[in-house]
């Protein structure tokens, strides 16, 4: 008796935990709960009827795969997992990103370390690549005055959102270690990835404030 009662509860247990799913508004959550919900269904179809529906088997199961897989997608696109020290230091540094905007954005960008001085950008001149000093000092040069700005700042900032040429001449010092993000690279991902572009103009209009704010 009780057997049957719960092998005739299967299904509406199926149901009520796929509705449940839907009123979930994190993904993963709802995801898992779809889990739960194909499991019971793939054993309902294997107890409960007569003749086995291996149409409505397959399907299930197939249902299953695909969302074990985006789970895993997202759990990758949540974690840290996989990031270079140095990769590590810039996600702190950055902050406001996922470690899978994070991951978009690094993709597109190159490690660089300076062996002498090196030129970033010239006064007047197209900001065709967006820099992050990390480690190392920069020296601006603008209007034939000289200013030095600390590591963890945006270099090419305020030219790249405002579409404007390079206010300063910038140079790193040897040994500074920064990241270098092609315009062209960024401004395609920002159209692809629109929350990408949401927090990566906010991280970048906040250090063009804050260097004006200290100016
Ligand atoms: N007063 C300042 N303090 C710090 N950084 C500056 C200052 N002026 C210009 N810069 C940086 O130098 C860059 C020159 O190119 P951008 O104008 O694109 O962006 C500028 C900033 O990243």
């Amino acid at each position: 008796m009780f057997f049957e009662i719960v092998r005739l509860g299967l299904i509406h247990a199926a149901a009520l935990i796929a509705v449940a799913a839907l009123t979930c508004r994190d993904q993963l959550v709802l995801r898992a709960l779809l889990v739960v919900s194909t499991l019971l269904y793939i054993l309902y179809y294997l107890v409960v009827p007569e003749i086995m529906l291996w149409d409505a088997l397959f399907w299930t199961a197939v249902n299953l795969g695909v969302n074990l897989l985006m789970m895993a997608r997202l759990v990758f696109a949540r974690t840290q997992f996989r990031l270079s020290a140095e990769e590590r230091q810039l996600f702190a540094a950055l902050g406001g990103l996922s470690p899978g905007e994070f991951r978009s954005l690094m993709k597109i960008g190159h490690w660089r370390r300076s062996e002498g001085n090196h030129t970033l950008l010239r006064e007047g001149e197209t900001v065709e690549k967006v820099y992050y000093v990390l480690d190392g000092r920069s020296h601006v040069m603008k209007a034939g005055r000289s200013l030095v700005v600390g590591p963890q700042s945006f270099i090419g900032e305020a030219g790249f959102l405002r579409r404007q040429p390079a206010s300063a001449t910038v140079t790193v010092e040897p040994g500074a270690c920064y990241v270098e993000w092609p315009v062209a690279a960024l401004n395609a991902l920002r159209v692809r990835r629109p929350l990408i572009k949401v927090a990566l103009d906010g991280l970048l209009a906040s250090d063009m404030a804050a260097k004006m704010a200290a100016a």
